[in-house]
């Protein structure tokens, strides 16, 4: 492509907005053209953010000033329901639209207008958007104008237990899924529970009898196995700034005993360049993925017994979110998959 891709970012100051600055202002193919902010309005990025001094020479506009529909593509990464009251105009001229938050990722408006406590605002559109899990989604993502990003948790879980779904070698009635994230999960905004001495040397479950990546697991997991799924969801919160271990259990079906699982993770991801699957019995660290937009999986059998231990990490604002936008942003427009995407973690 030798033209430059112009990209617009809505809500350039929160952690996946200034991620998505740090991993564009490197991509060969883009040309950052607008980023907001209603509340620097006016304020150069790099004086705000000093890691982006000499790499980007924007200031931030509020989002009705941004000249947003001069761009080719838009990312929101903005609060949920904010992409949905912008989507049809971006349309209308031509841009395309990637929105980090929610409001294109569940199908069913009803499941997410009772998790998101707010009416969807354009149903039309979401029935011809594309949840953006390249790894699963990869065609229909290249034709699609609207991507629904997906959430960090349900990203782990999804691409951790896809290969037993889809070859129906485990019983789905009972998934569990024990996830644990560091706190820039959280976003930006001050909140008590985000405060160092509220979050630092200390771990706690929370969203234990309901989170809303709940439904949005639960519905790509049953698309995957065939038929509805019941998964057992609990999200931690650990002191740590970046990065996310989430641990599954699987009970193998019993005539599915004698499956090589290595063999068949090896095999399904061994196209994926950003799914490493590790060799058998390694124990992932969050570190050795910092900052990179790879996803590490390790596969354990207790006592060569039934259950299927599936231990998944990533970088939560990488791979869960800025780095797998801008991995879909490179397949709907026809590059390689990695163009810009491929930094090595930070150790230690
Ligand atoms: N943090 C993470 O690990 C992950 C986050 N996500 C999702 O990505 C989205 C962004 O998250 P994060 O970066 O953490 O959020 P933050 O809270 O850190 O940042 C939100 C950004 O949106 C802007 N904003 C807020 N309200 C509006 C509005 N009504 N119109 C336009 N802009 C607005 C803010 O700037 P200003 O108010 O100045 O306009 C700010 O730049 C969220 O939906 C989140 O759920 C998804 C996966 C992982
Ligand atoms: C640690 C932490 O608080 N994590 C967030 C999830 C991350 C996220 O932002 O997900 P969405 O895009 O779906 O909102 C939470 O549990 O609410």
């Amino acid at each position: 492509m030798s033209q430059k891709i112009k990209v617009g970012i809505v809500g350039g100051t929160g952690y996946t907005g200034v991620e998505l600055l740090r991993l564009l202002a490197l991509h060969p193919n883009v040309q950052l053209h607008a980023i907001t902010s209603r509340k620097e309005e006016g304020m150069k990025v790099a004086e705000m953010f000093p890691n982006l001094r000499g790499k980007v020479d924007l200031a931030f506009s509020t989002p009705e000033n941004a000249a947003l529909t001069e761009c080719d593509v838009v990312f929101f990464a903005t609060p949920h329901g904010v992409a949905m009251a912008q989507a049809q105009e971006l349309l209308d001229a031509g841009v395309k639209v990637i929105d980090l938050a929610a409001d294109f990722r569940l199908q069913d408006t009803a499941v997410f207008e009772k998790w998101y406590k707010m009416p969807h605002g354009c149903p039309d559109i979401l029935k011809q958007s594309t949840y953006g899990l390249v790894e699963i989604n990869r065609e229909k993502i290249a034709q699609s104008k609207v991507i629904g990003n997906p959430g960090c948790y349900p990203t782990t879980v999804i691409l951790g237990l896809a290969p037993v779904l889809e070859k129906r070698l485990v019983e789905i009635d009972h998934i569990v899924a024990d996830c644990k994230s560091g706190v820039s999960g959280a976003g930006r905004k001050a909140e008590v529970g985000t405060l160092f001495s509220e979050a630092s040397d200390n771990f706690k479950a929370y969203g234990v009898s309901g989170h809303r990546h709940h439904p949005e697991i639960s519905e790509q997991l049953s698309k995957l196995a065939g038929a509805e799924v019941g998964l057992l969801f609990v999200p931690h919160l650990v002191p740590m700034i970046r990065g996310m271990l989430s641990t599954i259990y699987v009970k193998i079906k019993p005539d599915a005993l004698a499956t090589d699982f290595q063999k068949l993770y090896e095999e399904r991801y061994a196209n994926e360049q950003f799914i490493d699957v590790m060799p058998a019995g390694s124990l992932p660290e969050t570190r050795s993925v910092r900052a990179s937009n790879q996803l590490r999986i390790a596969l354990h059998r207790p006592g060569n017994g039934d259950t299927l231990v599936i231990v998944v990490v990533q970088d939560n604002l990488v791979k869960g979110a800025a780095g797998q936008a801008v991995q879909n942003m490179n397949v709907l427009f026809g590059l390689a998959e990695n163009t810009g995407l491929n930094h090595v973690a930070v150790l230690p």
